[in-house]
């Protein structure tokens, strides 16, 4: 029988989150105790936003798998009070999953990119790694819990976990988030085991997307690969009725407004106002991923500065590359590809007192970050192609003062939602960049408030909170 849509009768549900990133990243000090820090990305972003108004249980491998329990439990204890719940993987197989399948197989296809080489023992580790994630979960939830997946290295937790619960007589209801975007089905199905993604996916109760194209996107897929029958935003695969959506993922505004009121972010501010005060400051926060379009960036603000030269030496970027899956050989290409073009580009232009690009290539405090954001003039992210986006977010929520103008690729996810506010343009379209600078430069002040009070709405009305009540709200209407 269809999985039917009648509402819950329960009226409080444990949840349960799960993604191979747990908030905290766990590493060994020298004096050999454990220490955590916070996990970088967007994923952590939205889901942390939401502790402050849902309680729920959180399980994702630790960022390390020590072999001996006494040193498994010392994480586990020192998780416990964040209601974090480690998910420990062998060394080998995590890199395979997290490295070899997740970011260099997965990753690529998802964000439509040509030229992926699949490796079948990558693919085992995939499927290893998502069946000890069902082990865990089926163990520890029980009938009545909410179950929320998130993203691409869990794709076949669904079905899986399915299966589990199942043999224990238990029903499952399971929500499942991508964060990425989702590609239509002529690049999907250059991955030999498409099919096997979309049955995992389709195992869920609820598939939420950041925008209506990535839904369709899979919708499509399922209908042409699996010949699902799709019937308006359900989907009908082997009698199991699955529920798609999009939910407008956000981040949690207040905790900005209330790190920017704190006397040493006010002092760093001032200092660094005082720095740039005859200097146009444009921000760029982003991975270091080829996804974010951080070559085309550089390229583009060169350009920018050929074109108008009365503004060498009147403007800086500031950019913050976060090293992100560092053993991942794309991403060292990049990053030394990226390190000879700011070279290049300060090698050209630079005088003794100015070097346009500051470059950052590290992870920063997030007093620092915040201060960064709100001495901006403008915010540049040029994406390739991007599930959302939360940099784009975190800018306009630090802006009230100065209400800076934010440039944004139009394949950024949020490009979708920001379109009346922002200045948006074709990352591979350096010409067009350059011109979106001078515009966003040059912009009166009364046309950066008209624009900035559009965006500072859409950003303070979706939350981080209220994309996961949406979520979990929509899920619990349902059965399995
Ligand atoms: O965990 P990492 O490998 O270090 O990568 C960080 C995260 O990157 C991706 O984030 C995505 O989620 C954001 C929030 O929904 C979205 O705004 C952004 O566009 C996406 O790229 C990835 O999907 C996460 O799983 C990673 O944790
Ligand atoms: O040193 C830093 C600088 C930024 N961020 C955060 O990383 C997230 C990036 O999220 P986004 O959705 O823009 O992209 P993702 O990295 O998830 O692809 C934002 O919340 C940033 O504040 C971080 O973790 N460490």
């Amino acid at each position: 029988m269809p999985s039917s849509e009648q509402a819950s009768t329960s009226t409080k549900r444990n949840l349960i989150v799960i993604s191979n990133r747990l908030p905290l990243s766990v590493k060994r000090s020298e004096d050999g105790s454990y220490i955590s820090s916070m996990s970088s990305g967007g994923l952590v972003t939205s889901l942390s936003g939401l502790t402050k108004t849902a309680e729920f249980r959180w399980y994702g491998w630790p960022g390390m798998s020590p072999k001996e329990s006494v040193e498994q439990d010392e994480i586990r204890r020192s998780l416990a009070p964040h209601n974090a719940i480690p998910v420990f993987l062998d060394e080998e197989l995590a890199q395979k999953h997290y490295n070899g399948f997740s970011n260099q197989i997965l990753w690529p296809i998802l964000h439509y990119q040509p030229g992926v080489t699949y490796d079948e023992g990558k693919w085992e580790a995939y499927k290893k790694v998502n069946e000890i994630f069902a082990d865990t979960i089926a163990e520890a939830a029980q009938e009545e819990d909410l179950i929320w997946v998130h993203d691409y290295h869990l794709m076949l937790l669904p079905e899986l976990l399915r299966e589990r619960m199942a043999k224990k007589k238990r029903q499952a209801c399971i929500g499942f988030s991508l964060h990425t975007p989702f590609p239509p089905s002529e690049s999907l199905k250059v991955l030999p085991v498409a099919k096997d993604i979309l049955k995992g996916m389709l195992s869920s109760t609820l598939v939420g997307f950041h925008t209506e194209d990535y839904r369709k996107n899979f919708s499509e897929s399922c209908e042409y690969l699996l010949n699902a029958r799709v019937q308006d935003s359900s989907i009908l695969y082997k009698d199991r009725l699955v529920k798609t959506g999009h939910f407008t993922v956000g981040i949690d505004p207040d905790k900005f407004n209330e790190t920017l009121k704190k006397d040493d972010v006010q002092a760093r501010i001032h200092d660094l106002n005082e720095r740039y005060k005859d200097i146009k400051v444009i921000v760029g926060v982003d991975r270091l991923d080829y996804i974010k379009g951080l070559t085309q960036k550089l390229h583009g603000f060169e350009q920018f500065l050929t074109d108008y030269p009365k503004w060498q030496g009147k403007v800086v970027l500031i950019q913050v590359a976060v090293p992100s899956r560092e053993d991942v050989k794309e991403y060292q290409e990049l990053e030394t590809e990226l390190s000879c073009l700011v070279g290049k580009i300060n090698g050209k232009f630079s005088k003794p007192e100015y070097s346009p690009i500051i470059y950052l290539h590290r992870s920063i405090p997030f007093t620092e970050l915040t201060a960064l954001y709100s001495i901006a003039d403008m915010c540049l992210l040029t994406s390739s192609r991007d599930g959302m986006n939360l940099v784009a977010f975190e800018y306009i929520a630090c802006q009230e003062q100065r209400n800076g103008v934010l440039a944004l690729s139009e394949f950024a996810g949020a490009s979708v939602f920001m379109a009346d506010g922002t200045i948006q343009f074709h990352p591979a379209n350096i010409k067009e960049m350059s011109q979106c600078i001078h515009q966003g430069l040059t912009m009166s002040k009364e046309e950066r408030k008209e624009r900035y009070d559009k965006l500072a709405k859409f950003v303070h009305t979706n939350t981080s909170a209220r994309w996961g009540q949406s979520f979990v709200a929509e899920l619990s209407k349902r059965h399995a």
